[in-house]
């Protein structure tokens, strides 16, 4: 049977967006990677499936190019704010709310997290130095806003060889649910940032990287909110208050729409 699907992105981190909220769609860890394969399935970083929620205006579940099922994604907040209306969106990682104004879309995430409830060693640990070290990556801060982070403020950006450092970080086994990697450089008041994501390895923006990101260099007095943060695939700014949800604006783009017949991916 044919499966209507959009095809959306956030600047340029790409998204198959399926709507199960009237026809309800199994989605499983294997049919979730034959999707996102760039070569055989559409191709995503994203795949992202829309359910009824009783909690929001709709619930958006979110699995990586790799397949696995994860909390959350700013990027495919706003694209789901800009194709259903949705002002609140349920997520594994916390109800996300949303509103667009001339598409400018504003998503507020979750109030961030330091809480280092992710590795199993030493406790009380200072989240904003994790006592760990990768090369010439070293303490990064921890910051959780929905789906876990780890934010590096290095002098240049594209000194660091985040294809080779990224993997090792990401599946450290001090990170039993693996984690995503940001790098990050403030000039002028303002962000650069690469991100090696969980599961998707380099992309080329990650909202809630971003978020994590400007809230670990606000904490930090690195730089003062808003802040603009600028990514390979275009800028996103970010306002934080501490104790508050952490707030996000930025595009989100229809690219096109599909049907595809999943059962002849063999997943
Ligand atoms: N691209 C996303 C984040 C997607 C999930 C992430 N890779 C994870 O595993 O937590 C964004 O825009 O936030």
């Amino acid at each position: 049977m044919a499966r209507p699907f959009h095809k959306m992105h956030g600047l340029g981190n790409d998204f198959v967006i399926f709507d199960g909220r009237e026809e309800p769609l199994a989605m499983t860890e294997p049919l979730a990677r034959a999707v996102a394969d760039r070569r055989t399935g559409i191709g995503c970083d994203q795949l992202i499936v829309l359910e009824p929620s009783s909690r929001a205006n709709v619930r958006m579940r979110i699995y990586n190019h790799d397949g696995g099922e994860v909390q959350s994604c700013g990027n495919a907040s706003r694209c789901v704010v800009a194709l259903t209306g949705a002002r609140t969106i349920e997520t594994g990682g916390g109800v996300i709310a949303g509103s667009e104004d001339g598409g400018r879309i504003e998503v507020s995430l979750i109030e961030p997290r330091f809480a280092w409830d992710q590795v199993p060693i030493t406790y009380p640990m200072d989240t904003d130095a994790v006592p760990m070290g990768w090369g010439p990556l070293e303490k990064p801060m921890a910051v959780n806003v929905g789906n876990p982070h780890l934010v590096f403020f290095v002098d240049d950006v594209d000194a660091i060889d985040l294809v080779r450092l990224g993997p090792s970080i990401e599946h450290d086994p001090a990170f039993p649910e693996r984690i995503n990697v940001n790098v990050a450089q403030v000039k002028d008041g303002a962000i650069r940032l690469r991100t090696w994501e969980r599961g998707a390895g380099l992309t080329l923006a990650c909202g809630t990287g971003a978020c994590a990101t400007a809230v670990a260099a606000i904490k930090s007095k690195r730089v003062t909110s808003p802040v603009k943060v600028t990514m390979q695939g275009g800028s996103l700014e970010i306002a934080w208050v501490p104790g508050e949800p952490v707030r996000m604006i930025g595009s989100a783009t229809y690219v096109f729409r599909g049907e595809i017949e999943l059962e002849r991916l063999g997943a």
